[in-house]
């Protein structure tokens, strides 16, 4: 039997990262010098505890109460500096996990308590991502696209789905909803989507986290997503019988034909309820049967994680492979918003030479 990839070696292995926020990810050293700086209270001071609280805090269970978890870092993230910081350290941090492809989000609306415009959030991030990105020789040692999202209790998504359009051609890729899911389904938004279906600009919905297949349906039947966040709940509607065939029901058939990238984040699930375990995540099924599976961080600092320890947690359930990492790798890469030829070019260039060395030591 070939031996099971290590975190060491998950680690060196070129990766592409979907799902990740920006005010979900940041360094605990980070945000209690920012908070110094701008006399935000924080629930201590030590590092090390203040990590430690992040996870515990958003180990609740519930959808709701880990999102309770975010009025600290965004509390810390009101200036253009605290920004340009908190978004170069998430460039750095993921290029040091050996992430080279990243889709980044976060909510421009909820960054501007202290004066600052929509406009001059958008543009310190990108200004921080590109310093971040640049290695010492200058060149960058990884790709940071933005996703601008809007948050589905508010009504602010039409707004921000024209921030999203404006800074198109500036490093934003696309747009995102995401908060609560439960009495706040996406139709609530249509103005936004249908707008950027207008637009031919893409999108993804949390959806099927919270909240069940219903949320899945209108985000994609109604709204047009082009991806889903999470989608965990898609299982609710498939059956499978003991010793029998997996049988898809209409909605999960149509996810599955269509190829809709499903941006899975186990760890995440585990904290907010939406799975029991790793080992009884849905991935396991939906890998499978051939969904267009990813796998994806989340919020790195709640979930105390990154994307090669989401990696090597379903090495461990599930016993994958260099081929199953390299075949959801392609599948994150075929599924970014980013033009075709680039997407394919880092596929052929990068992710299957990069795994075909990682195979070739193993
Ligand atoms: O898993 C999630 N589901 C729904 N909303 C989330 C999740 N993680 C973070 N946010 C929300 O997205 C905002 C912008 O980044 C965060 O402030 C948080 O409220
Ligand atoms: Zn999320």
């Amino acid at each position: 039997m070939t031996r099971l990839p290590t975190l060491e070696e998950i680690r060196r292995a070129p990766k592409v990262l979907l799902h990740d926020h920006l005010d979900g990810g940041l360094r605990p050293e980070t945000i209690i010098d920012l908070a110094r700086d701008c006399g935000h209270t924080l629930p201590t001071y030590d590092p090390g505890e203040l990590a430690a609280w992040f996870r515990d805090a958003a180990d609740s269970g519930s959808l709701e109460r880990y999102l309770e978890t975010f009025s600290h870092t965004v509390g810390v993230m009101q200036t253009r500096e605290g920004l340009v910081r908190v978004a170069a350290e998430c460039a750095e941090d993921l290029a040091d996990d050996g992430v080279m492809y990243a889709e980044v989000r976060y909510a421009p609306e909820q960054h501007t308590s202290r004066g600052l415009s929509l406009d001059q959030v958008v543009e310190a991030v990108l200004e921080g991502f590109r310093l971040g990105s640049a290695g010492p020789d200058g060149k960058p040692r990884i790709r940071v696209g933005t996703l601008l999202t809007a948050m589905r209790h508010q009504a602010r998504s039409m707004e921000i789905a024209e921030l999203a359009v404006r800074y198109r051609d500036l490093g934003v890729v696309g747009f995102d909803i995401a908060g609560a899911e439960a009495g706040y389904p996406p139709t609530r938004h249509l103005d936004a989507f249908e707008y950027l279906q207008r637009e031919n600009a893409h999108f993804t919905i949390h959806a099927g986290e919270g909240f069940g297949l219903p949320s899945i349906w209108q985000a994609i039947q109604w709204c047009g997503a082009d991806r889903l966040g999470h989608g965990v709940r898609i299982i609710d509607d498939i059956t499978v019988p003991e010793n029998g065939e997996a049988k898809l029901g209409r909605l999960a058939a149509y996810v599955r034909d269509k190829r809709i990238p499903l941006e899975m984040c186990p760890t995440s699930n585990l904290q907010t309820g939406a799975a029991p375990s790793i080992a009884e995540h849905p991935i396991g099924l939906l890998r499978r049967l051939h969904f267009r599976v990813t796998v994806n961080t989340d919020n790195r600092l709640m979930s105390d994680t990154s994307l090669s320890q989401e990696f090597a947690k379903l090495v461990d359930a599930f016993g994958y492979d260099w081929d199953d990492l390299q075949w959801f790798t392609v599948n994150a890469m075929k599924s970014a918003f980013i033009p075709f030829d680039e997407r394919l070019a880092l596929i052929n260039g990068v992710i299957k030479p990069g795994y075909a060395q990682m195979k070739w030591h193993a």
